[in-house]
């Protein structure tokens, strides 16, 4: 069994939304002071690095990431590469086959530079939600921090997969993967209140 690593490392630096919190690890306690082990902190925001956005992000009646079930993260994923493209429509999908599959991972290739957030990247069309529920697609993924234009006020993507019952994992690192099925584990925390994640997301097969 091979595993691919499609997690975004979290260090000191990593990239975050434009005025978002930045990432931090430090000792809150060293070895030295305690005289037993070294004890960490973090500060991060909830979309730092691989993450899954709940429906409370966009929508203050959305689910909160607690109420989400953790099954759907676990599965068969199919990875499809469409790169040098502005969006990701329906029509760029035709050529693949879909059924059996719950779970959607698109390689972009468009965010090139990983040590800065991305000027622009290629996002999905609002009409692709309802294209991906008639597929039976519940879960889809993307290689770059967003599913809409990073500019986007109206969120429009993110509105329509909710509306489509299709959740979003964002930020998978999909450089060394090739098209195909694989299995996705991508959980996210138990976090009881909260708009998104971080996830350790791998495949294997
Ligand atoms: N909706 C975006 C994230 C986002 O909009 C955002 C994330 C962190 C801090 C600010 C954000 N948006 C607007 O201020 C996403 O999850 O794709
Ligand atoms: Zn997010
Ligand atoms: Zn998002």
């Amino acid at each position: 069994m091979k595993i691919w690593d499609i997690s975004q490392p979290l260090k000191d630096g990593v990239p975050t939304w434009p005025g978002d919190t930045p990432f931090t690890f430090k000792l809150n306690w060293t070895k030295e002071e305690t005289g037993s082990v070294n004890v960490g902190n973090l500060s991060l925001s909830t979309h730092t690095g691989t993450h899954v956005d709940a429906p409370y992000h966009f929508d203050d009646d959305g689910k909160r990431m607690l109420d989400l079930q953790p099954e759907l993260y676990v599965g068969d994923a199919l990875v499809v590469h469409l790169e040098n493209r502005e969006s990701i429509t329906p029509d760029d999908l035709k050529g693949y086959d879909l059924s059996n599959v719950e779970r959607l991972l698109i390689k972009t290739s468009s965010w090139k530079d990983r040590s800065q957030f991305p000027e622009s990247i290629t996002y999905l069309s609002p009409e692709l939600a309802p294209f991906l529920k008639e597929n039976g697609i519940r879960l889809i993924g993307v290689d770059v921090p967003s599913v809409d234009q990073l500019d986007s006020k109206d969120l429009a993507s993110h509105h329509s997969l909710l509306n489509h019952d299709i959740h979003i994992l964002e930020s998978v690192i999909l450089d060394e993967v090739e098209e195909g099925v694989y299995e996705l584990i991508a959980l996210p925390l138990p976090l009881a209140d909260s708009d998104a994640s971080p996830v350790r997301a791998i495949l294997r097969r």
